[in-house]
């Protein structure tokens, strides 16, 4: 395809209830769209950056800025190319994996769509639909926090996952174990929170049959995780450490996870998140579906991903509502504790560029 220009889009959406974690507070998403003008079609991408570089040291205005000065030139003076070399293309800028997994998640979603593929048939999936977990914020107190699974318990939500730091661990695990019984799947994210120090913490979380434990030191701390590991029973799983298929294999050939999240962002795109899965799978280790709060957009490309057959652990693929009142692309509901993987060509939904123009929180950005 030859790239004719890509559109920065920046808006900002209101959360539906506050999204607290170990590392901050939001109550709205800003993030980063990306449109490219092609000479096959647009395609839309989403960057999951979050607005702070919080989470990792993507943010929003680093994003927008290293693929107008050079992600963007970069793919431009490519001359014709295909979704399948954009990484090779853009090799020679080091990190900004985020900002590289939305340019070629929209020039993927421009040449499938062309060809009339869906990104589930492309990536190889094996299911129509996939089963969902949500995600909970840390609450005010433990009667919000058990009043918000609820909701999701009745939702039909397959699996809770809670986040976690010092000080907020035992006690809401024991709540919502409490609340919702021994058999919903129940799992913790500490996002870095914790040290070698609170190991008596992490091992008291034993005792409330987790399917694992989240993040729980610092992401390169790789030793850690392989000493904790030896010593709980929860099998640990790893999110910020895993940014590509080399270091999802040194993690786990060392023991440092038993279960890796998978989000196409973090690992510079879903081709590479494709690859991350299959070395996860000739490793027999499981993986499920991390969220970055997407919008529909890159919530269609997720859910496509998590139906591939060595996503066996419902992921953070939640329905549209969970975050949002009103979504950018035609909604994600839950059925039956699952979301439908979108047939469509591409990534399968529509943008609604009217809300795109309505939420901008500053003015597009075209490269050409
Ligand atoms: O459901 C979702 O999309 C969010 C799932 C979730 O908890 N994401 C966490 C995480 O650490 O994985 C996160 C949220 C915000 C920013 C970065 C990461």
């Amino acid at each position: 395809m030859l790239l004719h220009a890509i559109e920065l889009h920046r808006i900002a959406i209101p959360l539906v209830r506050p999204f607290e974690t170990s590392f901050g507070r939001e109550t709205e998403r800003e993030l980063l769209l990306i449109r490219v003008r092609t000479d096959i079609g647009d395609g839309w991408g989403e960057c999951v950056a979050m607005a702070a570089p919080l989470y990792s040291s993507e943010y929003v205005d680093a994003a927008a800025h290293v693929i107008e000065r050079h992600l963007g030139p970069a793919l431009l003076a490519a001359g014709p190319f295909t979704a399948v070399t954009v990484s090779s293309l853009l090799s020679h800028v080091v990190g900004h994996r985020m900002a590289k997994a939305a340019l070629e998640a929209a020039l993927l979603d421009a040449e499938l769509r062309q060809w009339g593929v869906s990104f589930g048939e492309y990536f190889g999936a094996v299911r129509d639909r996939v089963e969902c977990g949500v995600s909970v914020g840390i609450s005010p107190d433990i009667p919000t926090l058990l009043d918000e699974v609820s909701g999701y318990v009745a939702e039909g939500y397959r699996r809770i996952k809670l986040k976690v730091k010092p000080g907020w661990d035992r006690e809401p695990v024991a709540a919502v174990r409490d609340l919702i019984g021994a058999e919903l799947g129940l799992q913790v994210d500490a996002n870095t929170a914790y040290s070698r120090d609170d190991l008596d913490t992490l091992k008291a979380l034993d005792e409330f049959g987790l399917l694992l434990i989240e993040q729980p030191f610092v992401e390169e701390d790789i030793a850690s995780h392989v000493w904790l590991a030896s010593k709980i029973q929860t099998p640990v799983c790893l999110d910020e450490s895993i940014t590509s298929t080399d270091v999802a294999i040194d993690a786990i050939e060392r023991g440092a996870t038993s279960i890796v999240n998978i989000k196409a962002g973090r690992v510079g795109g879903y081709l590479e998140a494709v690859r991350v899965h299959d070395a996860c799978r000739e490793r027999g280790i499981p993986v499920w579906c991390g969220g970055m709060l997407e919008t529909g957009v890159g919530r269609a490309a997720n859910v496509a991903l998590a139906a591939l057959p060595g996503f066996t652990l419902p992921g953070d693929t939640s329905g549209s509502s969970r975050y949002y009142a009103e979504d950018l692309t035609e909604p994600f509901e839950l059925v039956d504790g699952h979301l439908v993987v979108p047939t469509g060509a591409g990534t399968g939904v529509t943008v609604r560029e009217e809300l795109v123009a309505d939420w901008a929180c500053a003015s597009v950005v075209t490269i050409r």
